[in-house]
C-alpha cells in the first residue's frame, strides 16, 4: 500500500523538516536522486541537458547538472526565466564547468526542471516551445511539468517524461497521470507527513485481501453474488457479469432477469431465473449492465435497492438513479451502495467532472452516501467518509465493450464475500486491469477474453502477497 500526499502537506512536511537540517541539503540530496537516475538512463553516453525554470525545481535540476558534470557528463542547460534561476545552484553548475544555451542540441537525455511542485496549468509559451523539439529520453523531475501535481490534470502542452524522479513522498500526479516509471528519492520527510491523501493498492494488498475458501467454508458461506443485468435480446452483459463473479470467488452466483438461458448456456454452475422476486437469498446484487432503463428495469433497481444487502450499480442502473433520483428511496440507509460510473454517467448523476478527478468522486461519493468508483486511464474509487484509492493505469487494453461488465460482477462478489466497499472497489479494479494486460500481452482484446484471465490475475496477485 503506498500514500500519495497533495502538494500543500508535502510542503508543510518540508518546512518542519527543513527547521532542523542545513540549508541546501533537501536540495542537494534531491538533486544527487536526479544525477543517479540520469546515469542510469544515459547508460554510458554522456550528453545531459537541462530544462531549468524560476524555481526550485530549476534548482534541483542545476544541482542534479553539477554532480552529473563532477562525474564527466557533459551538461547544457536553457534557463527559461534567467532572472529567477536557482542562484545557488545556477552558481554551482557554472563552476563545475556547466553551460548555458538558448536551445537544447545533441542531447542523449533532457532533465524537465521546468516546474514542480508549484506547477498550475499547462507549460506556458516559451517552455512548450522548447519541449516541442525535443527528441531525446525525459526524465522529469518530481513530476512533468505541464501536468498539474495534484490533479494530473493535463491542459495544454505538458512533458512526457520516460522516468519521474520525486522526492519525499509520491504526490496524486504520480498515480493519475502517465510520469513514466516512478523513482523515490527518500528525504526523511515521511514522519512529518501524517496520514496520506489518496492511497494506491499493490498487488500484494490486493492478494492478501482477496477472499479464499477456508477450510470450513461452503458455497454459501462464502457469499451469494446475486446478477440482476442483461435483457433477451442481449445478453452479454449478464454472461460477463455473471462470469466474472463466477471466476472471482467461490461463492455461489444466482443471475435473475431476461437473460436466464444465454447465461445458463455459458455458465452452467449459476443458479438462473427469469425474475428477481423468486432469486432467493443473495449477499449482494450486481445490478445494471445491460439491463436497460424502462419501468420493469426501474421495479429491479427497487427491488435490489432494499433488499439489505450491499448493491454495486453500473451502467443503466446509474442511468436510472439519475434520471429518476426517487429511486434512492428504496434504499435500506445502512444499504452499502458501490456506483461505477464512466465520465458521462457521472455527469448524469453528479454533474461535470472536471479536471480534478479525486474531488469530483469525493464530492458524488459523499452526495449519495455510496463509494464511487470513477472509470479513467487512473481509477479514482472515494469512499463516503473521504477516504480515496488510485489504481494507477498502467495500460489501456481494459477500454473495450463489456469491459465494465467483468468489472461489476468482481465488485459484487467482493461484497458478497463481506469486503468492505471500498477495499472492494479498489481491489476489483486492480484484478480487472490486470487480467486486461494478461489477457491482451500486446494486442487488442474483447472483454471475454479479460474475463478468461481473471484467474490468472487472482493468482498473481495471490502470489505477490505469498
Ligand atoms: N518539497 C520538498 O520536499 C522538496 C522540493 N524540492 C523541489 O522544489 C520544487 C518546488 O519548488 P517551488 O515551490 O520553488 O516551485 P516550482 O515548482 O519550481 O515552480 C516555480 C515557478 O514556476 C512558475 N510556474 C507555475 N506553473 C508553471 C507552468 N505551468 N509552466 C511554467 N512555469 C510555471 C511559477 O512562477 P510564476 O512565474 O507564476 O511566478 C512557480 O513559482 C519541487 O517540485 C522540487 O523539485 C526539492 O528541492 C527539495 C525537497
Ligand atoms: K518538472
Amino acid at each position: 500500500m503506498r500514500g500519495l500526499w497533495t502538494t500543500d502537506r508535502v510542503r508543510a512536511a518540508e518546512e518542519r523538516v527543513l527547521a532542523r537540517v542545513p540549508a541546501g541539503s533537501l536540495m542537494r540530496r534531491a538533486a544527487f536522486g536526479v544525477a543517479v537516475a540520469a546515469v542510469d538512463l544515459l547508460d554510458g553516453r554522456r550528453r545531459v541537458g537541462l530544462l531549468v525554470g524560476a524555481g526550485n525545481n530549476g534548482g534541483d535540476a542545476l544541482w542534479a547538472g553539477y554532480y552529473l558534470l563532477r562525474r564527466g557528463i557533459a551538461v547544457s542547460a536553457v534557463l527559461l526565466d534567467p532572472a529567477r534561476a536557482h542562484a545557488e545552484g545556477l552558481a554551482a553548475f557554472r563552476r563545475a564547468g556547466g553551460r548555458v544555451v538558448d536551445r537544447l542540441r545533441d542531447v542523449d537525455l533532457v532533465v524537465d526542471g521546468i516546474v514542480g511542485l508549484s506547477g498550475r496549468g499547462p507549460l506556458r509559451p516559451a517552455a512548450a516551445e522548447h519541449v516541442a523539439h525535443l527528441d531525446a529520453p525525459v526524465l522529469a523531475v518530481d513530476s512533468p511539468s505541464g501536468v498539474d501535481p495534484d490533479t494530473g490534470a493535463v491542459d495544454g502542452p505538458a512533458v512526457r517524461a520516460d522516468v519521474t524522479v520525486t522526492f519525499g513522498c509520491l504526490k496524486p500526479v504520480h498515480a493519475l497521470a502517465d510520469c513514466g516509471e516512478v523513482r523515490l528519492v527518500d528525504l526523511g520527510l515521511e514522519p512529518e507527513l501524517g496520514g496520506p491523501d489518496l492511497v494506491e493498492l499493490d498487488l500484494a494488498d490486493v492478494g492478501a485481501a482477496w477472499p479464499v475458501p477456508g477450510r470450513d467454508d461452503d458455497k454459501y458461506t462464502q457469499g451469494v453474488t446475486g446478477v440482476a443485468a442483461g435483457s433477451a435480446t442481449y445478453p452479454g452483459a449478464a454472461v460477463l457479469a455473471t462470469g466474472s463473479a463466477l471466476l472471482a470467488t467461490s461463492g455461489m452466483v444466482r443471475y435473475a432477469g431476461a437473460a436466464a438461458e444465454g447465461v445458463r448456456a455459458q455458465w452452467p454452475e449459476a443458479i438462473c431465473t427469469g425474475s428477481i422476486t423468486d432469486a432467493g437469498r443473495v449477499q449482494s446484487w450486481v445490478v445494471g449492465p445491460g439491463l436497460g432503463t424502462g419501468l420493469g428495469a426501474e421495479d429491479v433497481l427497487r427491488t435490489v435497492l432494499e433488499a439489505g444487502v450491499p448493491v454495486c450499480a453500473d451502467a443503466d442502473a446509474i442511468t436510472m438513479l439519475a434520471n429518476n433520483p426517487d429511486l434512492w428511496d428504496a434504499r435500506d440507509p445502512d444499504t452499502p451502495v458501490v456506483l461505477t460510473p464512466h465520465d458521462r454517467e457521472f455527469e448524469r448523476l453528479a454533474g461535470e467532472v472536471g479536471p480534478d478527478r479525486v474531488a469530483a468522486a469525493r464530492r458524488a461519493a459523499g452526495k449519495f452516501d455510496a463509494v464511487v468508483l470513477l472509470k479513467g486511464h487512473a481509477t479514482v474509487v472515494a469512499a463516503p467518509d473521504g477516504r480515496v484509492l488510485v489504481n494507477r493505469a498502467r495500460t489501456s487494453w481494459a477500454a473495450t465493450a463489456g469491459s465494465g461488465d467483468v468489472l461489476s460482477g468482481l465488485i459484487g462478489s467482493l461484497l458478497a464475500a463481506g469486503l468492505d466497499p471500498l477495499l472492494a472497489a479498489g481491489c476489483a479494479a486492480r484484478v480487472h486491469v490486470l487480467a486486461a494486460e494478461l489477457a491482451a500481452d500486446g494486442a487488442p482484446i474483447p472483454a471475454s477474453a479479460l474475463l478468461s484471465a481473471v484467474p490468472d490475475a487472482i493468482r498473481a496477485a495471490r502470489r505477490e502477497a505469498s
